[in-house]
């Protein structure tokens, strides 16, 4: 055994004591950190093909005649090229990310990381660099701690890539949100981020991977990926952990 594999075990033992496995998704007994109990892992509605090249929302059906795209993407192309998220943001994703981002389960970040991996694989693939989603400096105070980052970091780590946070910057404070149509929630983003003028040489010509908790309406990630583009991106996908499947009207 490498000492940094008893390292590993031993951290391992020691978060188990202060954070007892459960269930990621209820809360119950699990053997392992971060693992959803056979309920849980059942209702995980995971985002499999057919899905819109885009968006990566699942199709109905697939007729076999290449790429499908989803009505939105064609109506309402986003800024970012793809994007693909773990699951539907219902029932048990919703309380694994709401464990992870508002009960400080931090410890549930390596598994849905790990998630994100398989079905990010592809963008993972062509990514140059990863880069979360950056909170304004007050939430970030208030919360302690950024949940774009905490998956981006080990998705980055597993995958050879390097983790980029400080390629991009969010200038103005924004509100939550929850709670806002999809025209507010674009409006709400408009001019949020900027590449910081002395990361711009770093950027130019890298293919972006960004990284966040959850899709809803995308106007997070557009502004985010509009910045990144404007700052010398060639191109951003997106990774996320949840997908909301029917985004307000
Ligand atoms: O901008 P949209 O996709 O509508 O909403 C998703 C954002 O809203 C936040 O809660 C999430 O953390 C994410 O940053």
């Amino acid at each position: 055994m490498q000492p940094h594999d008893a390292l590993r075990g031993f951290a391992r033992a020691a978060l188990a004591l202060v954070y007892p496995p459960s269930c990621a998704g209820c809360g119950g007994a699990t053997m392992d950190p971060g693992a959803l109990c056979p309920s849980c892992w059942s209702s995980l509605r995971l985002i499999e093909a057919p899905l819109c090249p885009r968006y990566g929302t699942p199709l109905a059906l697939d007729p076999g005649i290449g790429p499908l795209y989803s009505p939105r993407a064609i109506a309402d192309p986003p800024v970012f090229d793809r994007a693909r998220a773990v699951a539907l943001y219902d029932d048990t994703a919703r309380r694994m990310v709401h464990r992870f981002k508002y009960e400080d389960r931090l410890d549930l970040a390596s598994a849905m990381a790990r998630m994100m991996m398989a079905s990010g694989r592809e963008l993972l693939a062509e990514a140059d660099c990863v880069v979360p989603v950056p909170l304004y400096r007050w939430r970030l105070w208030r919360r302690r701690f950024n949940q774009a980052a905490l998956l981006a970091r080990p998705v980055a780590r597993r995958a050879g890539l390097p983790f980029e946070p400080r390629l991009l910057a969010r200038v103005r404070a924004t509100r939550p949100q929850v709670g806002l149509s999809r025209a507010g929630r674009a409006e709400n983003l408009q001019g949020a981020f900027r590449v910081p003028q002395e990361r711009r040489a770093a950027l130019q010509g890298r293919r972006v991977l960004l990284v966040d908790d959850v899709t809803t309406t995308g106007a997070t990630a557009n502004a985010a990926a509009r910045a990144l583009i404007r700052g010398g991106a060639i191109a951003v996908d997106l990774l996320t952990f949840a997908l909301v499947a029917d985004p307000l009207g």
